[in-house]
């Protein structure tokens, strides 16, 4: 990788190492991104070790959970090995059914999180809350943190195609004939290629300069153009229905491997097209203005479980900030309105839409393949593939391509977090 050895990095190695007695592959790629991976380790040593409600057997377990919904054996190996160094039982490790009550109560509310957030209301707190031995708002707070960033980082797991640790059970192997790529051909992203998109006439599509060209021009035209709300909100809704149509899945391909059914219940349970949830007239939209992160989820977050959405919001903003005003080989240049519109187009596939935001940028900025590859990643990372890798942004560096998958680790974790909060903030007033 072409980041620098210099102090900041490893610093970072050696702190994580110390937290997590090694030093992840995940953690290394994130390394493109030191900023962010100094907030991301400080969150997560916080979520999963440091103080909150839940005992931490639960905290792994509930991780473990959370991964399975994308069958994402990495962080479930990963999971587990702590789930047993807290002391955790190794019957519950036998799956769904010989977990506590308390604890298969939240598989509902996992399930729908990891899908389908826009599904989740005041009733299923109410449910989970009340009655003998059930969550407290807090453990369902630190719980619900938990699943999202646990669904959010199996994104990333997948879509920076990381391979198995060297004492996970696919993570030391010989290349099998043929294979004469440089990892162990279990990853995902060497899986056969499934082409997202097919033909290789839209592999080709436009390319950095005429990318640059298109921001430059809609910085132009923004200033010149009124747009009224009506026309705003038409633009919000013809994004999903212009967006990349996915190949249907074959249901083999993605049904969950042996060793990890038993974490898996209701597997066909997946995520619904924004576009084909109801009739056009009545999207269930989620203004973010009604209840957005900075207004509301911080600090509802924070007072049930203090201190995480400070960390969070330092998480998100440094995720939705960073910039080193490069594209490619190109310098100086502003990316805001690429990089906010890759932001914004993924919280628009949870149905969440900023109404002072212009969503014609997204159609305009966003080339198909960087659109299909964003929502296979976001919605159904267990399908991407080295070649849905390979081929969105061409002419981008390896670091460009694993900050997109920064910014969709946060963009989803945060939408998810925002259904769950208000849906916590409806119960409790
Ligand atoms: C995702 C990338 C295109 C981001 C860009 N390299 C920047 O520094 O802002």
């Amino acid at each position: 990788m072409d980041s620098c050895w210099c102090c900041p990095v490893q610093e970072l190695y050696v702190d994580a190492f110390l937290h997590n007695n090694r030093l992840e592959h995940m953690v290394q790629v994130m390394s493109f991104h030191p900023d962010y991976l100094a907030c991301f380790l400080k969150t997560q040593q916080y979520m999963l070790r440091c103080y909150g409600p839940l005992p931490y057997d639960y905290r792994h377990f509930i991780a473990i959970m959370a991964a399975a919904r994308h069958q994402c054996s990495y962080l479930i190996g990963i999971q587990t090995n702590e789930f047993l160094l807290q002391g955790g039982d190794e019957r519950w490790l036998k799956g769904l059914s010989h977990i506590p009550k308390k604890l298969q109560d939240l598989y509902e509310l996992n399930k729908i999180m990891a899908h389908r957030p826009w599904l989740i209301s005041r009733a299923h707190i109410e449910r989970l809350t009340q009655g003998n031995d059930n969550w407290s708002i807090a453990e369902l707070t630190h719980a619900v943190v938990l699943l999202a960033h646990f669904h959010s980082l199996a994104s990333f797991v997948y879509g920076c195609g990381i391979n198995a640790e060297l004492d996970q059970s696919d993570g030391h192997s010989f290349e099998s004939p043929g294979n004469g790529g440089g990892n162990s051909g279990k990853s995902p992203l060497s899986r056969s290629p499934h082409s997202l998109t097919g033909s290789s006439a839209h592999e080709m599509e436009g390319g950095i300069e005429v990318l640059m060209e298109k921001m430059r021009r809609l910085t132009e035209e923004a200033a010149a153009e009124e747009v009224t709300q009506e026309e705003l909100l038409k633009r919000f809704e013809r994004v999903e229905t212009l967006s990349a149509e996915l190949p249907a899945a074959s249901k083999q391909a993605f049904s969950p491997k042996e060793d990890i059914l038993c974490y898996v219940d209701d597997a066909e349970f997946t995520y619904q097209d924004f576009a084909k949830r109801g009739q056009p007239t009545e999207l269930p939209t989620f203004r973010a203005q009604d209840y957005s992160w900075e207004d509301h989820g911080f600090s509802l977050a924070n007072r049930l479980y203090p201190d995480i959405g400070t960390y969070l919001d330092d998480k998100f903003n440094t995720a939705y900030n960073l910039t080193y005003f490069t594209m490619g080989d190109n310098t100086d240049v502003d990316t805001s309105s690429f990089r906010r519109s890759i932001w914004n187009y993924i919280h628009c596939m949870f149905g969440i839409r900023h109404d002072d935001y212009d969503y014609c940028e997204v159609n305009q900025l966003l080339e198909r393949n960087l659109k299909a590859y964003v929502k296979t990643v976001t919605c159904f990372p267990e399908r991407v593939t080295r070649r849905d890798y390979d081929s969105f942004m061409r002419e981008f560096k390896h670091s460009e391509k694993v900050h997109v998958n920064l910014m969709v680790l946060e963009a989803r974790m945060q939408a998810e977090l925002l259904y769950a909060l208000r849906a916590i903030n409806r119960y409790m007033t």
